[in-house]
């Protein structure tokens, strides 16, 4: 690869709040006509998040951090043209690259990736992962946070949100007005989904409590932990291989429970947290609802 300088990289620039108030677009130098243009994005604004969804099922994340040490002080990331990306992807599509060009550079406006522009002939921009990715790519411990990229990507989730103009006038839930019903009862008449939001769960779940075990300590004491509301049962799997003398039981809806895997130590009941809830001497609620 050639040489490149990263001072070049692309920077969105932010203006501070009481710039933002204080300048309107004559200020900043538009004609009326520029400020005019600067409607037609917004006819795209949709495609940031749809982009980043393409990027992550590509396996763009790992193609970018293969390779690379990032974050590491010191080490530069390697950067890689749309081209050297495109060569590692199943396709034989002659315009690969430059659509990659183009979504890569749009990641980079947002500080998703890298960018760096080396101007030779022409110019060749090179991406690299930027210090948000080490949340999207599978870090130490296995957990890969773009699985939640996808379920906000899911048409039943995207759906609703055309409702949330109503719920405001109206009010009401987003998801019931276009569903007819709340989110988890329909995971439950669609388990494809359902494993969807499962696996974006468990690998979050896996990031936090990891974090939250490194100091708190009040589970030393329990002796039976209920976890209401516990998914497939990670954030059990995690404390009770820390604190074996735990007997853990994972609670919840019967569609989540027939995905648990085994854990040790753990027990998986299904049930309706509104009608009753399995005793012990301690309850864990993380993000219920
Ligand atoms: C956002 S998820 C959180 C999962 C888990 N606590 C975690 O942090 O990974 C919410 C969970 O609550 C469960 N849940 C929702 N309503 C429930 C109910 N009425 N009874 C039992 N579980 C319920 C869902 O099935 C889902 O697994």
């Amino acid at each position: 690869m050639g040489t490149y300088e990263l001072d070049t990289e692309v920077v969105v620039a932010q203006p501070s709040k009481a710039e933002a108030e204080e300048k309107t677009a004559p200020e900043m130098g538009l004609t009326e006509d520029e400020e005019l243009l600067l409607q037609i994005p917004l006819v795209a604004t949709a495609i940031l998040p749809l982009t980043l969804k393409a990027v992550v099922g590509l396996g763009i994340i790992e193609i970018l951090n293969k390779g690379s040490v990032p974050h590491i002080a010191g080490t530069l990331p390697v950067m890689m043209t749309a081209e050297d990306i495109a060569a590692q992807l199943p396709t034989k599509n002659p315009q690969a690259a430059t659509m990659l060009d183009r979504m890569l550079g749009l990641l980079a406006s947002f500080n998703i990736v890298r960018c760096a522009i080396e101007k030779k002939e022409k110019v060749v921009r090179r991406y690299g992962p930027a210090p948000f990715f080490k949340w999207l790519a599978k870090n130490e411990h296995g957990a890969l946070a773009a699985n939640f990229v996808h379920l906000g990507m899911e048409q039943a989730f995207f759906s609703a949100g055309q409702h949330l103009q109503e719920a405001v006038l109206e009010g009401g839930i987003p998801f019931e007005k276009a569903h007819g019903m709340t989110s988890f009862q329909y995971m439950a008449t669609d388990l494809k989904l359902s494993s969807v939001f499962n696996k974006a769960m468990k690998h979050n779940t896996i990031l936090i409590v990891n974090k939250m075990l490194e100091t708190y300590q009040g589970f030393k004491d329990a002796h039976v932990l209920v976890d209401v509301g516990g998914g497939v049962g990670t954030s059990l799997g995690m404390i009770v291989s820390k604190y074996p003398h735990i007997k853990g039981i994972n609670f919840d809806l019967p569609h989540a429970i027939a995905e648990a895997a085994p854990l040790p130590g753990v027990e998986h009941i299904s049930g309706d947290m509104f009608d009753s809830i399995p005793h012990g001497d301690a309850i864990l609620l993380k993000v219920l609802m």
